[in-house]
């Protein structure tokens, strides 16, 4: 499936994993996407990444008359107390437009009352996207159509795996796997650390750590055995796995885990307010 013409709003961090990688995976064609940000220097970057692409400058009418007039689809990429301004910007030209913002903790409430109509979504989606490795979930309001959940689907499955989810349950998946690659990056970064610390060159270490925690992602997902299952097994009676489970059990890394998803749930969550 190939996307119609999508603007995107940002043009930051996610945009560019998200936009840039639905670009990579040949499902949106640079020419049919047009990038309103604040900055030149995004502009310009997104140029020389995508040639064929437009820029416009965030508040012209050229934003408004060219770009948002020629989308079917806009996306709203900012940061979430940015919205506000986004909406105030593009007042009364989001009609018949299907709007899709991927803003932490602003609510469809807030959004369909900024567009001025209910055609909205709200996705969560994260940054391994740009490697077609994406875990996304999204919710509709109520005017979203059949087709509109297409688009969002392929969108979002050009770059990953791809869940519809009810609104309330957006925060959640915020704290799992919308800031969730922030985790996973710590924790390779402390496998290899960990790796020096025992007398391993930097590069083999950070190879290692890397390799390992995709080898285990892959295993749970790919045998569909219960990770602790496979934990077990990598456990024999009075050797060194275990000896390490018990430090990580002593150090409480399993609650830190989940005090580190209701964290970003709860503020997520705040960013509602
Ligand atoms: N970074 C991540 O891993 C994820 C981010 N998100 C959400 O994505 C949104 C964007 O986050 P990032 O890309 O990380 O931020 P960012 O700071 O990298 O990008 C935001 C972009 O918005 C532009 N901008 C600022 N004011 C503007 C305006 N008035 N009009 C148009 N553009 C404007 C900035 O120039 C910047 O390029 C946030 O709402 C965040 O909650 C969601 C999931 C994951
Ligand atoms: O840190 C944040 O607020 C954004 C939302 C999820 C990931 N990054």
């Amino acid at each position: 499936m190939k996307l119609p013409h999508l603007t995107v709003i940002g043009g930051g961090q996610m945009a560019r994993a998200l936009v840039g990688g639905m670009i990579d995976q040949s499902v949106l064609d640079a020419e049919k996407l047009s990038v309103i940000a604040n900055s030149e220097s995004t502009g310009q970057w997104w140029q020389e990444n995508y040639p064929g692409c437009e820029f416009y400058t965030a508040g012209s009418s050229e934003a408004t008359d060219k770009a948002i007039a020629g989308s079917e689809i806009i996306m709203l990429a900012v940061k979430p107390h940015i919205i506000p301004t986004v909406l105030a910007d593009t007042q009364g030209h989001l009609m018949g437009k299907l709007v899709i913002s991927v803003a932490a903790g602003v609510p469809l409430a807030k959004l369909t009352e900024g567009a001025g109509h209910k055609r909205v979504a709200r996705v969560m989606p994260n940054t391994p996207s740009l490697v077609g490795e994406g875990a996304s979930a999204y919710c509709s309001a109520d005017e979203v159509t059949a087709a509109d959940v297409e688009s969002i689907e392929a969108m979002l499955g050009s770059v990953g795996y791809v869940a519809p989810v009810t609104e309330g349950q957006l925060d959640a998946v915020t704290g799992v796997s919308g800031s969730g690659p922030a985790y996973v990056f710590l924790i390779i970064e402390a496998l290899a650390d960990g790796g020096v610390a025992a007398g391993l060159p930097r590069k083999t270490a950070l190879d290692l750590a890397i390799q390992t925690v995709r080898g285990a992602a892959t295993m749970v997902r790919d045998t569909g055995e219960h990770p602790g299952v496979l934990k077990d097994k990598v456990c024999s009676p009075g050797g060194t796995t275990i000896a390490a489970i018990r430090s990580l059990e002593q150090n409480a890394v399993r609650g830190a885990l989940i005090d580190a998803v209701a964290a970003s749930a709860g503020r997520s969550r705040e960013l509602a307010q």
